[in-house]
């Protein structure tokens, strides 16, 4: 472990869900492919939003990030220290799991599933805070919560503290689960899909409130959104990064305002193209897609898992895998081999309905 290390760092990392068929027999076994060779470091006080359609394996790598997910291959370190290894008992590990998972937290798109419906506010945030603050008596407890909850706009403290779950809007219980999460004095917080479920006048100020404790704690974010919107305004207004998801795959991460201003890969035009709220500039009238439908990540398209979609695939993009490369900025990564001048792909015959210069069509 050293001070220069990423608080996590993602490495080669995949994870295939093994279905052995019982919940269909006329399946048989499947091995759901949902992340794959993912490489992500997050230093401290790092924002990154990543975005991605449905099924993309957007949770499945946030929940690898955090440790609750073990991966097939690959690995993933908190400040150095291999997750996993941190949690078998024969291992002496630097940092003890215990405290890596109380580094790494986590809210859900649904935050009253989190919390106990029997349980006033304050019950269900002093249970974290006993196991983890001993040192703390009742009083001093009681006041970290109110201090807390003053600070993420519950006011007054007191009332809040005393309601039940069922008291509060969706708005509210989202603030008690970054509460309970802050309360941990966490390095990373997982944000998975926490503002899709809310009203869309509300989610600007989530996503400020989270935008404003993650400058005050020096946390750093995780944000997982199908929402490009939302990514986008978290990630640029933290100078944090966007990272685009496609079939399990990290196909481009960089800056976000660079990404959204200079997208290099196909599928982001296409995120970008789909998302006409960013109201960045006029795109073409139809998508810049070939193929609506999304595969399935079970038996995922061969070479670029985009080459079944993409406007401007060849043969090559069919036989071959891209390799992360870096593009403009420093920070900027893809995985697209219109990226590399010197790629074969260049002199490779188009797929039906696709062209090496799909733009000017
Ligand atoms: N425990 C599991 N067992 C089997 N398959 C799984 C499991 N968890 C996720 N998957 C599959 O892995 C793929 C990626 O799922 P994941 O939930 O990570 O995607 P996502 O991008 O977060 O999508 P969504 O926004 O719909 O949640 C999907 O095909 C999903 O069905």
């Amino acid at each position: 472990m050293s001070a220069d290390d990423p608080v996590v760092s993602m490495s080669g990392v995949d994870i295939h869900f093994e279905m052995d068929g019982t919940l269909n027999p006329f399946e048989g076994p499947r091995t759901v492919q949902a992340v794959d060779g993912v490489d992500l470091d997050i230093p401290e006080n790092d924002v990154v939003a990543i975005v991605g359609e449905s099924g993309s394996g957007k949770t499945t790598l946030g929940k690898a990030a955090v440790g609750l997910q073990q991966p097939s291959s690959g690995t993933v370190t908190f400040r150095g220290q291999d997750i996993w290894n941190a949690k078998k008992r024969f291992t002496n590990p630097s940092i003890p799991y215990s405290e890596i998972r109380q580094s790494l937290q986590i809210i859900h798109q649904d935050p009253g599933s989190s919390l106990n419906p029997h349980r006033t506010v304050e019950a269900s945030l002093a249970e974290p805070l006993k196991t983890v603050q001993t040192e703390l008596g009742p009083e001093d407890r009681e006041a970290r919560i109110l201090a807390m909850l003053e600070r993420v706009g519950m006011t007054p403290p007191h009332d809040y503290a005393r309601r039940y779950p069922h008291q509060l809007s969706g708005g509210e219980k989202q603030r008690v689960a970054l509460v309970r999460a802050l309360l941990m004095n966490p390095d990373l917080i997982l944000a998975d899909e926490a503002v899709s479920a809310l009203d869309v006048s509300l989610r600007v100020e989530v996503m400020d409130l989270m935008l404003e404790l993650q400058g005050a704690f020096d946390t750093s974010f995780l944000f997982i959104s199908h929402d490009l919107s939302n990514a986008r305004y978290l990630a640029e207004h933290a100078d944090g990064r966007l990272g685009v998801m496609y079939l399990g795959e990290l196909v481009e991460l960089g800056g976000a305002e660079e990404v959204l201003r200079n997208p290099q890969h196909p599928y982001t035009k296409v995120l970008k193209w789909a998302t006409p709220s960013l109201g960045i500039e006029e795109g073409p009238a139809e998508p810049p897609v070939r193929e609506i439908d999304i595969p399935d990540p079970v038996d995922p398209p061969s070479g670029c898992r985009f080459h079944t979609r993409c406007p401007y695939a060849t043969e090559h993009c069919r036989e071959m895998t891209p390799d992360r490369r870096s593009v403009g900025e420093a920070s900027h990564r893809v995985s697209c081999f219109r990226s590399e001048e010197d790629s074969e792909y260049w002199h490779s015959d188009p797929l039906e309905g696709a062209s090496l210069d799909a733009d000017e069509r």
